[in-house]
């Protein structure tokens, strides 16, 4: 199968990587000349622009062309359609592999001359060797004539599944993300209690031994292991400012609007901006302040 990949980096060079080990056929483009350059090297057919890589790619046989999208979620994906779009047939396909707000999704399906599939992308650049998890929402035409892609990109036939129709793919990853940043935060919080605790403890130890057969093993805990590895127990020079938010907001808004609450992944986000005040929180300033207003408690100072 012969395949267009748009965007070449951490993710999208995956793609092409994985899908070329898989002797399918890639031509690809980025805006970065030596992202193209490299896929190049691997062994893609290098486009030096969208409408390029749309017309160097051929319809199959009693298929259309197959177009893998891998860029940031956003403007950078309109802005892909819109130069694809007088280049693409209802026979083609699309595929958004990003982490786009599935609403966002709906609409390009509704609008794209191709059919377009919604991917979900679950495993990281570190998923490199392994494989995707990938959650694909769409036509289910789409879906199957695409198997053999996403066999190749996903960690193989069980790495990949239909959720249901357009903006699925893109909902179930989003919520993913969200059960993401709250993972992320509990194991963060015992971890501090442990660092802050009674015992001189070896945190890697630690993570090592509860992810030898402890319920709470996971490739998360697999991850702060070799972060207490590489970094120490106290984490050396790492900042406490963490960046990110996007799919975890859109979990939170969704949680709103369908009344479901959602007390850990919504103080998982907050804890993330709250990491952000420049010069410490206000409202922990305004505590210290009430405090003293109250009961004549010390105001620690700047
Ligand atoms: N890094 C990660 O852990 C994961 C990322 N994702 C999603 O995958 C998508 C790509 O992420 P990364 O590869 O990490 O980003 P990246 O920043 O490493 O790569 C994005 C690439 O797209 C290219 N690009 C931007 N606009 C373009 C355009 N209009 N036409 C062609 N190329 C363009 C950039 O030059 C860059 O090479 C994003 O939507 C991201 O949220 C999804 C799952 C995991
Ligand atoms: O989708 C991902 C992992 O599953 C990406 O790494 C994403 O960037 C994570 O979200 P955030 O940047 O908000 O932490």
């Amino acid at each position: 199968m012969q395949l267009g990949v748009i965007g070449l980096g951490r993710m999208g060079r995956i793609v092409v990587d994985r899908l070329l080990a898989a002797d399918h056929d890639v031509v690809a483009f980025d805006i970065d000349d030596d992202a193209v350059a490299a896929a190049a090297e691997a062994g893609a057919e290098p486009a030096d622009s969208l409408p390029d890589l749309a017309e160097t790619l051929e319809a199959g046989d009693g298929e259309g062309k197959h177009i893998w999208l891998m860029v940031p979620a956003g403007d950078a994906v309109d802005a892909a359609l819109e130069e694809l779009d007088p280049h693409l047939e209802p026979t083609d396909v699309v595929v958004d592999g990003g982490n786009s707000y599935f609403e966002d999704s709906v609409r390009r399906a509704e609008s794209c001359s191709a059919r377009y599939l919604d991917c979900g992308t679950s495993g990281g650049p570190a998923g490199a060797e392994l494989g995707f998890s990938l959650m694909i929402g769409g036509p289910e035409d789409a879906y199957e004539e695409l198997v053999p892609a996403f066999d190749a990109v996903a960690t193989g036939p069980d790495g990949h599944e239909r959720m249901g129709p357009a903006g699925s793919g893109h909902y179930v990853k989003m919520i993913h993300n969200g059960v993401e940043y709250a993972l992320m935060q509990a194991y963060g919080e015992g971890f501090e209690l442990l660092h802050e605790g009674r015992y001189d403890l070896d945190l890697e130890s630690v993570a090592s031994v509860w992810n030898n057969g402890a319920v709470i093993r996971s490739w998360l805990l697999e991850l702060c292991e070799e972060a207490f590895h590489e970094e120490g127990s106290d984490l050396g020079d790492v900042a406490d400012r963490v960046e990110g938010g996007s799919t975890g907001t859109w979990t939170v808004q969704e949680g709103l609007e369908q009344e479901v609450p959602l007390p850990l992944i919504y103080t998982a986000l907050g804890e993330r901006f709250g990491s952000r005040a420049e010069d410490g929180r206000f409202s922990r300033r305004l505590a210290n302040r009430l405090r003293y207003g109250f009961g004549r408690h010390e105001v620690p100072r700047r």
